[in-house]
Parts: C-alpha cells; sequence; structure tokens
C-alpha cells in the first residue's frame, strides 16, 4: 500500500479541506472530455430517455470519474508530493487528510453507481462500476508502479464513459459504442506519451516507469506513432461499417490525417525540444480537440441530419 501521509513525511493538514479541494480531487478539466464522450455515448444512442434521467445518467458519470480520480490520488499521495505537476494537489500539499479523501472517494462511487442504476438501469451502473473499479485498482494499485504498458491497459478505464452513456439508453451495447471505446482506448497511448515527452523528468523523480522514462525517448516516439496507426484503423471502423453519416466521416478523415501529421513529427523528432511548441505539446494539445471533434460529430450525425 501506499505509505501514509505520515510515514511518507507529507504535511499534516491544520485546517479542515475547503470544497475546493473536494472539487479538485475530482480531476474537472481531465473529466470534462470524459464527461462529453459519456454525453455523445447517451446522445448517440437509439431510443429516449427523458431529459432529467439523461442529466443524471451524465450526473453519474461525472460523479463517477471524480470519485476514481479521488481515489486514484488517496493511494497516489506520496508520488504526487515528488512530482512538481501534482505536488500542489490536496493531499501531497498537506491540505486535506487522506482519511478525508478516502471517504469522499468511496462514498461519492458509491452513490453514483446507485443512482445510475435506480435512474436508468443496473447494467449502466455495472459498467460504470467496471470503470471505477478498474481506474484504481487495475491501472493506478496493479499497473502503474509495475509496468511502462501501465497506460495502455489501464488507459481502458477512461474509453467506457461512451459506453455507459449509450447503455443508460438501450441497457445493452451494440457495435457503435464498441467502435468508440477502441476509438478513446487506442487514443489514450498516444495522449499520455505526449506528454510524458515533456513531463519525464517528473516521472523518473518520482520512481514511475512510464515509458519514456524505461524505454527512451525514441521507443516512446516509435510507439506513439504505432499507436497513432492503430487509433486511426478504430476512427474509421464506424465509417467503414456505416454506423455513423457524412459528418462523421469527414471530420474522422481530416481529424485522423492531422493527428497523423503530429504524431509523424514527433517520431521524426529525435529529442525534447524546450521550444513552447515542440511536437509532443502540440500533439498532446490536439489530442484532445481531436477527440471532442469526432465525438461531436457522431452526435450531429445522429440529430442534425437524421
Ligand atoms: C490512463 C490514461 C490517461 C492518462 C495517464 C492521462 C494523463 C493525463 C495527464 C497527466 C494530463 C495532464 C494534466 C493533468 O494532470 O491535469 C492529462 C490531461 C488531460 N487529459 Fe488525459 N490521461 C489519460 C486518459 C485520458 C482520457 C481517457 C481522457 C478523456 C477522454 C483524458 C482527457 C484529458 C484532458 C481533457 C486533459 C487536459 C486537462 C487540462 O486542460 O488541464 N485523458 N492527461
Ligand atoms: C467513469 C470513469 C471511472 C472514468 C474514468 C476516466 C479515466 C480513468 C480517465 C483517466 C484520465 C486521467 C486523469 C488519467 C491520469 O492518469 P494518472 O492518474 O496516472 O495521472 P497523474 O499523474 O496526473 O496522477
Amino acid at each position: 500500500m501506499a505509505s501514509t501521509p505520515i510515514m511518507s513525511g507529507l504535511n499534516t493538514p491544520a485546517m479542515p479541506a475547503h470544497w475546493r479541494d473536494f472539487l479538485a480531487l475530482t480531476k474537472p478539466r481531465v473529466m470534462t472530455l470524459v464527461v462529453f464522450t459519456g454525453l455523445c455515448g447517451l446522445l448517440a444512442a437509439p431510443g429516449h430517455i427523458h431529459p432529467v434521467l439523461a442529466f443524471t445518467a451524465i450526473l453519474c458519470i461525472a460523479l463517477g470519474a471524480g470519485a476514481a480520480a479521488t481515489l486514484n490520488q488517496w493511494w497516489e499521495a506520496d508520488i504526487d508530493a515528488k512530482m512538481k505537476r501534482t505536488a500542489n494537489r490536496p493531499l501531497p500539499a498537506g491540505r486535506m487528510d487522506r482519511q478525508s479523501a478516502l471517504h469522499f472517494g468511496v462514498g461519492l462511487s458509491v452513490f453514483s453507481v446507485i443512482l445510475l442504476g435506480m435512474a436508468t438501469n443496473w447494467f449502466a451502473a455495472i459498467v460504470l462500476a467496471v470503470s471505477i473499479l478498474f481506474y484504481v485498482f487495475i491501472y493506478t494499485i496493479w499497473l502503474k508502479p509495475r509496468t511502462a504498458q501501465n497506460i495502455v491497459i489501464g488507459g481502458a478505464a477512461g474509453a467506457f464513459p461512451p459506453v455507459i452513456g449509450w447503455a443508460a439508453v438501450t441497457g445493452d451495447v451494440s457495435a457503435l459504442p464498441v467502435a468508440l471505446f477502441l476509438l478513446i482506448f487506442f487514443w489514450t497511448p498516444p495522449h499520455f506519451w505526449a506528454l510524458a515527452l515533456f513531463v519525464k523528468t517528473d516521472y523518473a523523480a518520482a520512481g514511475i516507469p512510464m515509458l519514456p522514462v524505461v524505454s527512451g525517448e525514441v521507443a516512446t516516439r516509435r510507439q506513439i506513432w504505432l499507436y497513432t496507426a492503430i487509433m486511426a484503423v478504430a476512427a474509421l471502423v464506424p465509417v467503414l461499417l456505416r454506423l455513423t453519416g457524412l459528418v462523421y466521416g469527414v471530420t474522422a478523415l481530416a481529424g485522423t490525417a492531422l493527428f497523423a501529421v503530429f504524431a509523424f513529427q514527433v517520431y521524426r523528432r529525435r529529442e525534447s525540444d524546450p521550444a513552447r511548441m515542440a511536437p509532443e505539446r502540440r500533439l498532446f494539445k490536439y489530442s484532445i480537440l481531436y477527440l471532442f471533434l469526432l465525438f461531436g460529430a457522431v452526435v450531429v450525425d445522429r440529430w442534425v441530419l437524421a
């Protein structure tokens, strides 16, 4: 188990945590895209649920994702303390004690799963529970400290939200939500390794075996390119299977071509560039826009051009 604040020498909080610290534990910025992909999964599904129930389902995805992020930080408080990027989070900075974070994370997890089950259906609730458990146990506790492939397998947790959104409406899954799952699954390695190339030293300091630390930059750049190629196929699956329409088709083709150009620039570069817009920074930023665009296009096809 990760060491307690006292064992790891983290600051012990002198004051009760502020509500802003609880919010920070949920990683709200990262979760905007998680929630958006969940919303698009819900809106792309055939059938109809009452708008209040749809809103509740999205709220549950947001709360479940926030709960998972909280439990991730509860476990990693001492690791976060060693990295500049994460040292100011509520636990390593000593603004909150680990017990409060644990209670908050477990409480929010249970609440989000039960509320989703009661508001929509228990299949969707089980998928939400699986994604929380996957992120906490498979990624955070098991794989992250052990293997440089941690995010490839562990990243599956982040691919579940569109499946949950879809299942909230239909009570099952079919080809399109599986295709959207695969798109996020294969998108995660280029998204994260691009970032890991420019915060590499942080992970090294914390002893986390991220790919650039373990296998070096050249191998990471090659892997980014490899996963981009697989992601490109995943992005085109909905087009090839005619699961989506023209807007998605054009967006996926153009968006993925640009992704490939940026990934190729990362591949060609042999070492980090201190310049602000180095290829890896550009790819990381664009990776986020890319998912927003492709998922948005799925919904436009379903609702505007139906
Ligand atoms: C295991 C998989 C993943 C890892 C290791 C990862 C890691 C990271 C890291 C370290 C950051 C830097 C900023 C921060 O910590 O706040 C980041 C940013 C971000 N990630 Fe990921 N990520 C993963 C999967 C995802 C998924 C599945 C999504 C959404 C579908 C996502 C969306 C974002 C967004 C939107 C940002 C930008 C946040 C901002 O503007 O500050 N990430 N990611
Ligand atoms: C519905 C549901 C449960 C969704 C979960 C979504 C999910 C797993 C998203 C992953 C995004 C994320 C913040 C990864 C950070 O990795 P990290 O924790 O290794 O990053 P760090 O170095 O910033 O702590």
